[in-house]
């Protein structure tokens, strides 16, 4: 049999994807190239555009102009159950977990699987949600618990292993360690990388927390002004050569970057 080619075709291709709010042009012209299996973080300070251009790639806003193909097929203007139907493939972290209060821990994590028909039958549903708080160290008791009963690290698990339960082909992460002390934070970026490497999928993250961003990351990619000005391997992010990367990647205050707002890298448990 002859050996299948590898994957060439990005999972998640953006070009020139532009945002304004009224006179803020908040995102300028974006391309990137999200490779399959790869796990790419975007860095950038508070209100560098960071949580529009995930909600743009969610289709939760819709960009200006682009073009955001996800698995070769436009996503741009899909709505309804076409864009249900891409959804179905995605897998997200919300910032803050976003549990729902009254729901028990297991039906949190079952929601994607009934909610996206992978299943009718609430028993594997529940069967398929216990595997998932398994996997991200929660012991079954937790199921039963509902999630104000639970520590912030204990629904930042719970909310991963609802981001992993319908086994989707891209994760979607929106600033995983806020507001975790930074041993918590490093517990969950190494569930992160456990949880999508045992998926094969292909990882998308925001976050200003660079401990973060080196754990998880193959690639980086900067965004400032609404533009990504640099985009290489993680290992490189400390030795970029670019000026304003250089001055938020080591949180100095003297530097190119120079409206406070841009220049905010935090540490884990901010
Ligand atoms: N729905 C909206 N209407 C108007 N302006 C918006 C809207 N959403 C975002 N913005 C503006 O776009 C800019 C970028 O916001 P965004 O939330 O993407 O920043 P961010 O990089 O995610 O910041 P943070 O790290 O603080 O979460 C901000 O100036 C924000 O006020």
């Amino acid at each position: 049999m002859t050996p299948r080619p590898p994957d060439t075709e990005p999972k998640l291709r953006l070009r020139d994807v532009r945002k304004r709010f009224g006179a803020q042009m908040v995102l300028d012209g974006i391309d990137l190239d999200v490779m399959p299996g790869e796990s790419l973080v975007v860095i950038g300070g508070s209100g560098s555009g960071k949580s529009v251009l995930l909600k743009c790639i969610l289709g939760l806003l819709r960009p200006d102009a682009g073009s955001i193909v996800i698995d070769g097929a436009e996503t741009v203007g899909l709505d309804g159950r076409a864009r249900d139907r891409v959804n179905a493939h995605l897998g997200m972290l919300f910032q803050g977990a976003a549990l729902f209060d009254s729901l028990p821990v297991w039906q949190n994590v079952a929601f994607g699987l009934i909610q996206g028909r992978h299943t009718r039958n609430r028993a594997e549903a529940r069967e398929r949600a216990m595997a998932c708080l398994a996997q991200v160290g929660l012991r079954p008791e937790v199921a039963d618990l509902v999630p104000s009963e639970l520590s912030g690290g204990m629904q930042k698990r719970v909310g991963l292993a609802r981001a992993i339960a319908t086994r989707p082909d891209i994760v979607f992460f929106d600033e995983p360690t806020t507001g975790l002390d930074p041993i918590m934070a490093d517990v969950i970026n190494d569930l992160i990388v456990a949880t999508t490497k045992d998926l094969g999928a292909t990882a998308l993250s925001i976050t200003h927390d660079m401990a973060s961003a080196t754990k998880i990351a193959d690639r980086i990619a900067m965004l400032y002004r609404g533009r990504l000005i640099w985009v290489g391997p993680a290992k490189q992010v400390f030795e970029s050569g670019n000026a304003h990367v250089d001055q938020f990647v080591h949180g100095r205050a003297d530097g190119p970057i120079t409206d406070e707002t841009d220049k905010t890298p935090a540490r884990s448990g901010r």
